[in-house]
């Protein structure tokens, strides 16, 4: 199948393409990218008039349930959550049941996710057994089968002994050490950041010290270990300036923020206990999102993710103290960063590129994917000024718990190509088998 995209503002910063062009896509690959270009007899023509086309976002920090809770998400309503979203690939955390520590776990993934047609799902694998922090899972296993990445995200690795242990064998590997950063004798009960909010509200905080201690303690592994390490979620200020100074000390650190984290605040919260806005790390104060809006524009922050966490009703509609942490984010991400950051010039189409596409696909270890001829054809048409209200009929996640329900987000992908195959045709998913 081919399809020829007509007049699509293309933007990728890796080629330095910032110009209204047509893209011929012919198999699995990009065969021409030029002005004018001939339509092939058997091409479909898209007008893509008004539209940006880049190279397939990708959101390296997902939940899919899958195995074990699948009555959340599954690896197939979770890829069609990501296509909706505009993703061309995903990065699943370990955190199901069984964990995925071994080579066959991540293998059933590749399958599962393969089987369902719709995007490139990346497994990240579990760094200890079961997650429990204690011995080594099985990463050589874990990287044979395809693991992108390695992380207990969900937790902190407590002792920090077993985090150099995970980290001086994941740098024989060419992988990044994902890092859920907490430590748990200071989060403790926590359910809301420490501070205002626990005052106010009368409940146990979750300190941002909890957060940065073990975002040092990490740092300091990496000039021990010399392994790669991101920092998962990240949402301090003073946890953002800990990235800095590892980065400006030229260690191979990098770190992840979500929309949530950026766009709301501990002030959000308000005495209607909305458990959407319930998340470990929890939302900060206004000046933390103010840090991270920041960080993210002058290059301290390297990548847009979700954290997609998607949880039933009954884990969510129920008293605050007792709601599970977490929140989905798939297919409202996108939205949030065009309305947000780029539609009012803070931040470029380039930049967007950058964070939700380019650094993320580096730090998985995946091919570039460039907006010329002979790249993967994993590619997002998106229409900037097109509409939506995110309702749980809209959504095509299996869980509902958005912070965003009931509001309207302006610019959304209309189609996705993943190795050629359109996945998403105008909003609507498309398997491709
Ligand atoms: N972020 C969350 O609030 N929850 C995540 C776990 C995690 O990312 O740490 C989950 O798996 O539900
Ligand atoms: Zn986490
Ligand atoms: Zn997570």
């Amino acid at each position: 199948m081919a399809f020829l995209l007509r007049g699509a503002h293309v933007v990728d910063p890796q080629e330095g393409i910032d110009d209204v062009l047509d893209v011929l896509i012919d198999g699995e690959k990009i065969a021409c990218v030029g002005k004018d270009l001939e339509a092939p007899a058997d091409a479909e023509v898209i007008d893509a008039a008004g539209k940006y086309l880049v190279p397939g976002l990708v959101d390296m920090h997902v939940h899919f349930r899958d195995p074990g809770f699948e009555y959340k998400e599954t690896i197939e309503t979770g890829s069609a959550a990501a296509v909706h979203g505009g993703f061309t690939d995903v990065a699943t955390m370990p955190n199901t049941d069984p964990v995925t520590d071994t080579g066959a776990e991540i293998r059933y993934q590749i399958d599962r996710a393969y089987a369902a047609g719709l995007c490139h799902v990346r497994p990240i694998g579990a760094m200890t057994r079961g997650e429990k922090g204690e011995s080594l899972a099985e990463i050589g296993d874990m990287v044979i089968e395809g693991a992108a990445a390695f992380s207990d995200d969900g937790h902190g690795v407590q002792s920090a002994g077993m985090m150099r242990t995970c980290m001086e064998y994941i740098a024989q590997f060419d992988r990044v050490a994902l890092a859920h950063c907490e430590i748990e004798s200071l989060s403790g009960h926590g359910v809301i950041n420490e501070g205002c909010a626990s005052t106010r509200l009368g409940m146990f905080g979750w300190p941002a010290l909890a957060e940065e201690l073990e975002i040092y303690r990490d740092i300091e592994l990496v000039r021990l270990t010399k392994c790669p390490l991101h920092i998962c979620h990240i949402s301090t200020r003073k946890g953002l300036d800990l990235v800095r100074a590892a980065k400006a000390d030229g260690l191979p650190v990098t770190c992840e923020v979500t929309p949530h984290h950026l766009f709301l605040c501990e002030d959000d919260i308000t005495d209607a206990y909305d458990t959407n806005l319930k998340m470990n790390p929890p939302l900060r104060t206004a000046d933390d999102a103010a840090a991270l809006r920041e960080g993210l524009l002058d290059g301290s922050i390297d990548c847009v993710v979700t954290d997609h966490a998607p949880h039933a009703p009954h884990e969510k509609d129920c008293e605050w103290e007792i709601s599970f942490f977490g929140i989905v984010g798939l297919e409202t991400s996108l939205p949030l960063m065009l309305q947000n950051l780029v539609a009012s010039g803070k931040m470029s189409w380039s930049r967007l590129v950058e964070v939700m596409a380019v650094n993320p696909r580096r730090l998985l270890r995946l091919d570039p994917v460039s907006v010329k001829a002979g790249s993967a054809a994993d590619l997002t048409l998106i229409d900037p000024t097109k509409s939506v209200t995110v309702t749980p009929e809209w959504m095509q996640s299996r869980s509902k718990n958005s912070a965003w329900l009931g509001q309207a987000l302006t610019g959304v992908a209309t189609d996705v190509f993943v190795s050629g195959k359109r996945t998403l045709t105008d909003g609507v998913v498309t398997p491709r088998h």
